[in-house]
């Protein structure tokens, strides 16, 4: 026993890879991405964002110790703080105000993804609210890292999605997502391999939702 984080990532390896190495991902990084598809992104990013603060804040309700409500806190304030603030300034640059946003149809991959994890987190403990958040936390971490140890990705001004790779490479956001990566570590260390193999489904679940999420920007799905 004792498994860690990347046990999550190894057993569902082609999913993983299939989410950090995205075709969205690779035009964001190479500067092909049509902008259609980016302002779709970024506008339905926005409405889950705002679910997935709601998810951090459930984390924070399912917290018996200090420790965990620490953490879950950590988390909400990444979200609101952090990535919304940016976001919604991002937003602007792109051409998309805030009034914009509020009045802005749910696409049905924000839609499932968002209420995935919330439903997940209802019925689960607090461990599977955690593991059904990662992949966004943890993956988009991932992805700036990849993106940068990509020969293709380009950076600085003659990339127009350069801002985005930042955000997530950022101190910041790099912090956040190893701390996750530590309480993660932490609790999976102490599962059967029972439990582990049940948070595998969540992991693999919300890991395909994510997929969906960049496709449904790729294709500018509604
Ligand atoms: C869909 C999605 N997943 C993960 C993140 C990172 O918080 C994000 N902003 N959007």
């Amino acid at each position: 026993m004792g498994y860690c984080f990347t046990d999550l990532t190894r057993a569902c390896a082609d999913e993983w890879s299939a989410y950090i190495e995205h075709d969205f991902v690779r035009q964001l990084g190479q500067a092909t991405l049509a902008d259609t598809a980016f302002r779709h992104y970024l506008a339905q990013d926005y409405l889950f964002l705002i679910h997935f603060a709601r998810a951090q804040a459930l984390a924070i309700y399912k917290s018996r110790s200090l420790a965990d409500l620490r953490q879950a806190h950590e988390g909400l304030k990444t979200i609101v703080d952090i990535e919304l603030g940016l976001h919604v300034a991002y937003c602007r640059e792109w051409g998309i105000n805030e009034g914009d946003l509020a009045r802005l149809p749910e696409a049905r991959a924000t839609l499932a993804y968002t209420r995935y994890v919330l439903d997940t987190g209802s019925r689960g403990d607090l461990l599977d609210l955690h593991v059904a958040l990662a992949p966004c936390l943890i993956g988009y971490g991932e992805i700036a890292n990849w993106l940068n140890a990509q020969p293709f990705t380009l950076r600085g001004a003659t990339n127009p999605f350069d801002a985005w790779i930042a955000m997530y490479e950022s101190d910041e956001f790099q912090g956040a997502m190893t701390r996750e990566r530590d309480w993660l570590d932490a609790r999976l260390s102490e599962v059967t391999p029972q439990r582990f193999s049940e948070l595998v489904v969540i992991f693999r679940d919300a890991t395909r939702l994510e997929i969906d999420f960049w496709q449904m920007g790729l294709d500018q799905q509604d």
